[in-house]
């Protein structure tokens, strides 16, 4: 069984972070490995607390992980401080991990900040240059960019094709949080763009979108799966998270990782690019 590796945060209301990595994976039928780089006390009603964990803590399950069990791809998640993205990066050289998949989280939902505003520039300099693929949503790609304006997907285009420049093999924009019928995600390859849109659905019901999308593109890379291949899958599967979203506890709930196993097989949602 092909192994994935995610290193995140921890969300205790099971909808984001690792939580939501975990369960993805086992959906894709890959074999999850975890490393914890902060406690998230956090709820459908927002994050009530973060506690990030101790640098040699995080050393040492990086080690124990990639010493013994090893993996076939990887994906970052919540990463908090300069300091714990310096460690990342380094342990992801040292044992020249596969397949890095970083989701660039910076802002919970309900506007918690889960990455210190000085540790932006680690991030870009040290970290997205070892990425196979990088996600930002738009807010977090405005960011990377120096503030830029992201309104639409000539926009999200010109951001891919500059956040490429930073190093990464390939670069996803997603289009979650702009308007429109359709909620599109465009990804450059140093090569072409492509675009991978699906109806917008009507639900505030979205903790964990980015987590999941991410989590499921290291799953199918892991299995051998090209980037567009597997960015493909990964939309359909949260489109399909998205549809059959859980009304569990009183805020914004989460997506529901079983939806694509139990109704997508049977009639994919058909993302178009
Ligand atoms: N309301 C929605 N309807 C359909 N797809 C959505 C919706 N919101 C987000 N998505 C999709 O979920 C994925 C995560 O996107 P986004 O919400 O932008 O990321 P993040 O969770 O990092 O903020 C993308 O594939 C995006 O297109
Ligand atoms: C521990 C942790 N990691 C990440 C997110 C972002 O969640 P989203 O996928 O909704 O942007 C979160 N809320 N909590």
């Amino acid at each position: 069984m092909k192994k994935v590796l995610t290193i995140a945060g921890s969300d205790s209301g099971g909808g984001a972070g690792i939580q939501a990595d975990l369960k993805t994976f086992q959906e894709r039928g890959v074999f999850g490995t975890s490393v914890i780089t902060a406690i998230t006390a956090q709820n459908t009603l927002g994050v009530h607390g973060v506690y990030p964990q101790e640098l040699s803590a995080v050393e040492a399950q990086l080690d124990a992980v990639l010493s013994d069990i090893g993996t076939d791809a990887a994906k970052t998640g919540m990463l908090f401080s300069a300091e714990l993205i310096q460690l990342v990066a380094r342990k992801i050289q040292e044992y020249s991990v596969p397949s890095l998949v970083i989701d660039p989280v910076m802002i919970a939902k309900g506007g918690a900040p889960l990455l210190k505003k000085e540790a932006v520039e680690a991030l870009r300099k040290v970290l997205l240059p070892l990425g196979a693929v990088i996600t930002p949503n738009v807010p977090e790609a405005s960011e990377l960019l120096g503030g830029r304006r992201i309104e639409g997907v000539k926009e999200m285009e010109e951001a891919a094709k500059e956040l490429y420049q930073l190093g990464p093999k390939a670069v996803v924009v997603k289009g979650g949080h702009l308007d429109g019928e359709q909620s599109v995600d465009v990804l450059f390859d140093g090569e072409k763009w492509y675009h991978f849109a699906s109806d917008r659905i009507e639900t505030r019901h979205t903790h964990g979108t980015g987590c999941t999308f991410s989590a499921c593109i290291a799953a199918e890379m892991a299995k051998g799966r090209t980037i567009p291949e597997a960015v493909r899958t990964a939309k359909d599967f949260i489109t399909h998270a998205i549809q059959h979203s859980l009304e569990i506890g009183k805020g914004v709930g989460p997506t529901h990782h079983a939806a694509y196993r139990l109704v997508g097989e049977k009639s994919p949602s058909s993302p178009t690019v």
